[in-house]
């Protein structure tokens, strides 16, 4: 298991390379360039600018997190093929600088979505959270309101500009259902697939946030059936996933270790977290012990262990503690103890196994 940071960029982070290099076991850091829209070709000095302030730090920058794909190309526009040209070519480009693996989404309209971004827990604490009443009954904008007022920097999944156009975005995708979603992603790795794998790069896809529909937008990405359906879509190694514990969490039914074990070589990136959830819909985002919240962490590194996975790992979001001033799910503070729990487990299973052999 190779550990990894998310880091939003020399401007666009509070929290300093210096500070990550510091958390024990951190190799690299997970980034991108958040300002570049969706469906737009990264520039080669923008890339090689992050390349140079990594190395500067003795991290790598092996993992992108995330070369967002252009609506159009989710909605099967006829457009897409040119956004897809441009994706190709950033994808030529990140294999210049070394990058192994990209992890991305193919969620319609919004990423992750949560109704509160700072919910106060019991230890006074705060938390990404989700409340599936108020999402019922809230007007999407309203929630985008939310969201960009709540923080000080662009969330990534939520810019302002591509999301003033909401109403025009939702109307586009009244009669996308589901199977037409299969077939756009379908399209997509069609022609992105071989270019990565002549690259060297894995791609990943992260599940939808959460694993169900919102708004009625379709979501595909969601279950352990619809992973394995995904998988088929194109079957090359180089197909595979960003498997998150705590967005498959949040649907009590999914068993992520059970996946795991499952999915283990086509599994690129990990993303461990915990979240609680409560029967209703509602979950809460928590420290990643497994005593925490509802995920049994311990388990999913454990299966992580049995399948000698030697792919990337980070901490995913964790909460808001010791007064730190961050980006929602984003702290150094809470992530630092998460990679230390993940350590804990995965170093104790490591001299376990040793002693038993
Ligand atoms: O919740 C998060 O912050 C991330 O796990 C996702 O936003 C993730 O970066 C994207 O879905 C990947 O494209
Ligand atoms: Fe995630």
């Amino acid at each position: 298991m190779k550990m990894t940071m998310r880091w939003f960029g020399e401007e666009n982070d509070r929290i300093p390379l210096e500070h990550i290099k510091q958390i024990p076991g951190v190799e690299g850091v997970v980034w991108s360039l958040h300002d570049i829209p969706a469906g737009d070709e990264w520039p080669m000095e923008r890339i090689s600018e992050v390349k140079e302030q990594a190395d500067r730090h003795g991290l790598n920058i092996d993992v992108v997190e995330s070369v967002n794909v252009h609506e159009d190309i989710k909605l099967g526009l006829p457009t897409r093929d040119q956004y897809i040209e441009n994706y190709i070519k950033t994808i030529e480009k990140l294999a210049k600088v070394g990058v192994k693996v990209i992890c991305y989404n193919f969620m319609p309209v919004f990423d992750w979505t949560r109704t509160d971004l700072f919910k106060e827990m019991e230890d006074g604490s705060t938390a990404l959270f989700f409340e599936n009443e108020k999402l019922k009954n809230i007007d999407p904008m309203e929630l985008v309101n939310t969201i960009s007022e709540n923080s000080a920097y662009t969330m990534p999944g939520w810019e302002p500009e591509r999301l003033a156009h909401l109403a025009d975005l939702f109307e586009k995708y009244k009669n996308v259902t589901e199977e037409d979603l299969w077939d756009n992603l379908q399209y997509f790795l069609e022609k992105v697939i071989p270019v990565a794998r002549e690259n060297g790069i894995k791609m990943g896809i992260h599940p939808d946030d959460p694993p169900f529909s919102v708004f009625g937008l379709p979501r595909i990405i969601t279950n352990k059936q619809n992973l394995e359906r995904f998988l088929k879509l194109v079957d090359d190694p180089c197909n595979g996933l960003t498997l998150c514990s705590g967005s498959l969490g949040a649907n009590p039914e999914n068993d992520v270790a059970d996946m795991v074990r499952t999915f283990a070589d086509r599994i690129h990136f990990a993303h461990i977290r915990n979240v609680k959830t409560y029967g209703n819909g509602d979950f809460i985002e928590t420290s990643h012990r497994t005593q925490d919240g509802s995920v049994d962490i311990y388990e999913i590194v454990k299966a992580y262990h049995e399948v000698g996975f030697t792919g990337y790992a980070r901490p995913d979001h964790g909460r808001h503690i010791w007064g730190e001033e961050c980006r929602p799910g984003y702290g150094l503070y809470d992530r630092g103890l998460g990679v230390m729990y993940l350590w804990g487990v995965w170093d104790s299973l490591q001299r376990l196994g040793k002693e038993v052999n």
